[in-house]
């Protein structure tokens, strides 16, 4: 049995919901679920502030869960917030679902299309796609212009506006595949990817697989470099609790 940890960078605990029910609809039978969230910070990351916030609850929550026996953890929000700094904490793979859903779109389609949130966050998308060596992958990045936290108000206004941009990117963009770009988006893309009739890819999910795959194959964090455990320093004050 291996337990993953899907952490939601934000504090939604209706996004984190919605985030372990995709993580657990493609787990392996051996494979245990835990989705947690920050116990404070921001409700939702829509932005370069709210993306520093919310670094600080990844790692709280990647030791809590070294801390509990994990064998993987994945940063469940498009930023992929902390992931470098989280990787350094941990023993085992982290996985960013920006970075999970943009390996598994290149893996299916030669060009991809990004479908995110507010238009603000594109360049957070964009930076990564530079980071990642992906770039040219990328045939265009969408913004359905509402707020995270729109994907939680059950109206299904934000989950329609994710559709209608997914039609526009297939009919206009001329890529193979589209990335979803939120952790609120993860339960949509089985429906997508059958009405659309091409690989709609939620980051949750693929990120879940990459976990799964890397511990079988048995594979942590490496901890020869950069990656290595946090050089020993006493941390003071708000941060006492990271030592
Ligand atoms: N581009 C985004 O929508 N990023 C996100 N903000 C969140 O709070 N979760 C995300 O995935």
């Amino acid at each position: 049995m291996s337990l993953i940890q899907v952490i939601n960078p934000n504090t939604s605990l209706a996004m984190t919901e919605t985030m372990g029910t995709a993580a657990r609809a493609v787990a392996a039978p051996g494979t245990e679920i835990l989705a947690v969230c920050p116990t404070h910070g921001v409700e939702s990351i829509e932005g370069h502030f709210d993306e520093a916030i919310a670094a600080i609850g990844v790692l709280e929550q990647v030791k809590r869960g070294k801390e509990q026996g994990v064998s993987g953890h994945i940063i469940a929000c498009f930023g992929d917030p902390g992931l470098l700094a989280a990787r350094e904490l941990a023993s085992g793979p982290v996985i960013g679902i920006a970075e999970a859903a943009m390996h598994t779109a290149t893996l299916v389609a030669t060009r991809f299309s990004i479908v995110t949130t507010l238009p603000r966050t594109l360049v957070i998308a964009r930076h990564l796609l530079q980071q990642y060596g992906f770039t040219h992958h990328c045939a265009a990045l969408h913004a359905i212009d509402l707020p995270v936290l729109a994907l939680e108000d059950g109206s299904g206004v934000a989950q329609e506006k994710v559709r209608q941009r997914c039609m526009q990117a297939k009919r206009e963009d001329g890529s193979g595949a589209i990335v979803l770009g939120c952790g609120g988006m993860a339960t949509l893309a089985q429906d997508l990817t059958k009405e659309l009739g091409m690989p709609v890819i939620d980051g949750v999910s693929a990120a879940v697989k990459m976990v799964e795959s890397l511990v079988a194959l048995g594979f942590g964090t490496s901890k020869h470099g950069d990656l290595d455990y946090p050089r020993e320093k006493p941390l003071s004050g708000a941060f006492q609790h990271l030592n």
